[in-house]
């Protein structure tokens, strides 16, 4: 069915118009005025009332119906998926994790199983990469070319269970540069932090609070900083996921000025809420474990400027959720059991909005920037996804700036028995959201079908 959304504001990270938007079979062909006269017979006018027109959002950065820290975590490809369409987010890209000694390929395999017939929006994967040794490097042109699996994750963090180690790092960044992949690093002193971490726990510190202090920012800026240096040694590209800190932003600036292909993700968590959280009494701080952690609260400044002047790129939501009661409990006695991670997707883009351009930290164009356009190109999705121009995908979210809300576990989607933004206002609201064209939240009511979501196949590094 052809759609014409009229009386909206159309804004993408370069422009912000007054123009109406024609659909015909999921694309957009056209946007401008008077485009009654150019649509097809029995289209439907869909007013948007003064709304802006937003692309989807893009998420780089989601963990659905992941195995850590002794469980699985809360939301899969149809919670997650679902409540990052309330939230205004149509395209995410998840991490499959693999297995030392498998073949690549069935990791892959395992993680279309979780998403097929679930997802409702469109999907792709990044491929942790845990060790390299003949067999990987055979697989990896095949996954880059075939699968349109065209970027890796190299965890420098967590120690016996994630981590690789520098020569992984360096072989993965080589093989990425010789066949179009780009290089993502969960930057973090793996080794450090495991020490740190038993002279805590020998110390009988066990509260969660000590999973902050165990993990200090020299610690991410001295990753970052060797992750860097690696990637300019290979020559290659690089993507540094969750940065949280002054120490990180710095090292990614100076990679950048010296000419290197370095980008940064910074997530809403790391920029409004801060270590603090981590001392809530009665184990209430588990609900704020993440890794890299929160911290102190200047640090929420640098973040924000860096996101200004473009020494970060964009924002992921690390969407890794674990309920509190049964999950997290797991670390009630020792702070390094507690899982990690946190429910962010369905409030990514609303929370930028609101504490982004609602607070003067942002302009619209910027926040179109760093919640979609970045992440789209980045990832190789791009123009098909994270933005609105002829012959993209129809991923728009109509969104009213006027409206107020609460965020509350009461009323979110996610699939978890918290909200980390508890009681935290936000103004500015999708209200209708449409996939390719159809409507999957429509009124604030999910309309879309489970499993309409497709898996993306994307472009090899630098061709978006
Ligand atoms: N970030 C976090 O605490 N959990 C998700 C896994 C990761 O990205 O490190
Ligand atoms: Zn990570
Ligand atoms: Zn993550």
């Amino acid at each position: 069915m052809a759609r014409l959304i009229t009386n909206g504001i159309v804004v993408t990270a370069a422009d912000t118009m007054r123009a109406d938007v024609l659909i015909e079979n999921g694309i957009v062909t056209a946007i401008g005025s008077s485009l009654a006269q150019l649509a097809p017979q029995n289209t439907e006018v869909i007013d948007a009332g003064g709304c802006y027109l937003f692309p989807g959002g893009v998420d780089p950065h989601t963990h659905l119906d992941m195995p850590f820290g002794g469980t699985v975590t809360a939301d899969d490809f149809e919670t997650g998926t679902m409540a990052a369409a309330f939230g205004g987010t149509t395209t995410i890209v998840d991490f499959c994790l693999t297995e030392k000694g498998k073949p690549l390929s069935s990791s892959i395999d395992t993680w279309h199983r979780k998403a097929e017939g679930k997802a409702v929006v469109d999907y792709g994967f990044h491929l942790m990469i845990s060790e390299i040794n003949d067999q990987v490097l055979t697989e990896l042109p095949d996954i880059i070319k075939q699968e349109g699996i065209t970027s890796f994750k190299v965890f420098m963090a967590y120690k016996n269970v994630l981590q690789a180690d520098d020569g992984i790092l360096y072989r993965t960044l080589q093989s990425a540069k010789q066949h179009g992949a780009l290089v993502m690093v969960h930057a973090e002193n793996g080794d450090v932090i495991d020490e740190l971490i038993k002279q805590a726990l020998a110390a009988g510190h066990t509260e969660p609070i000590y999973h902050a202090l165990t993990r200090p920012s020299i610690l991410e800026g001295e990753a970052t900083g060797r992750a860097v240096r690696l990637t300019a040694l290979a020559d290659s590209q690089l993507y540094v996921v969750h940065v949280t800190c002054e120490e990180a932003v710095q090292q990614i600036a100076q990679g950048r000025l010296e000419g290197y292909n370095i980008w940064g993700e910074t997530c809403p968590q790391y920029l409004l809420l801060d270590i603090t959280d981590l001392e809530k009494p009665d184990f209430e701080g588990a609900k704020y474990v993440w890794s890299p952690p929160l911290r102190a609260k200047e640090h929420q400044e640098v973040l924000w400027n860096a996101l200004k002047n473009g020494q970060l790129q964009t924002v992921g939501s690390d969407q890794c959720s674990f309920n509190f009661k049964g999950q997290k409990d797991l670390g009630a006695a020792d702070f390094s059991l507690i899982p990690n991670g946190g429910p962010i997707i369905e409030d990514r883009f609303s929370l930028l909005y609101s504490e982004g351009v609602g607070k003067g930290r942002l302009t619209l164009n910027q926040f179109v920037e760093v919640i979609a356009t970045r992440a789209a190109k980045l990832f190789g999705v791009f123009p098909q996804k994270g933005t609105i121009a002829v012959g993209s995908d129809a991923d728009i979210v109509i969104f009213d700036p006027s409206v107020e809300r609460i965020i509350s576990a009461q009323t979110h989607h996610m699939n978890v028995d918290y909200n980390p933004f508890e009681g935290l206002a936000v103004k500015g609201e999708p209200i209708s959201v449409l996939s390719r064209g159809e409507f999957i939240i429509r009124d604030r009511k999910f309309v879309g079908t489970k499993g309409s979501g497709r898996f993306l196949h994307r472009k090899t590094f630098g061709t978006s």
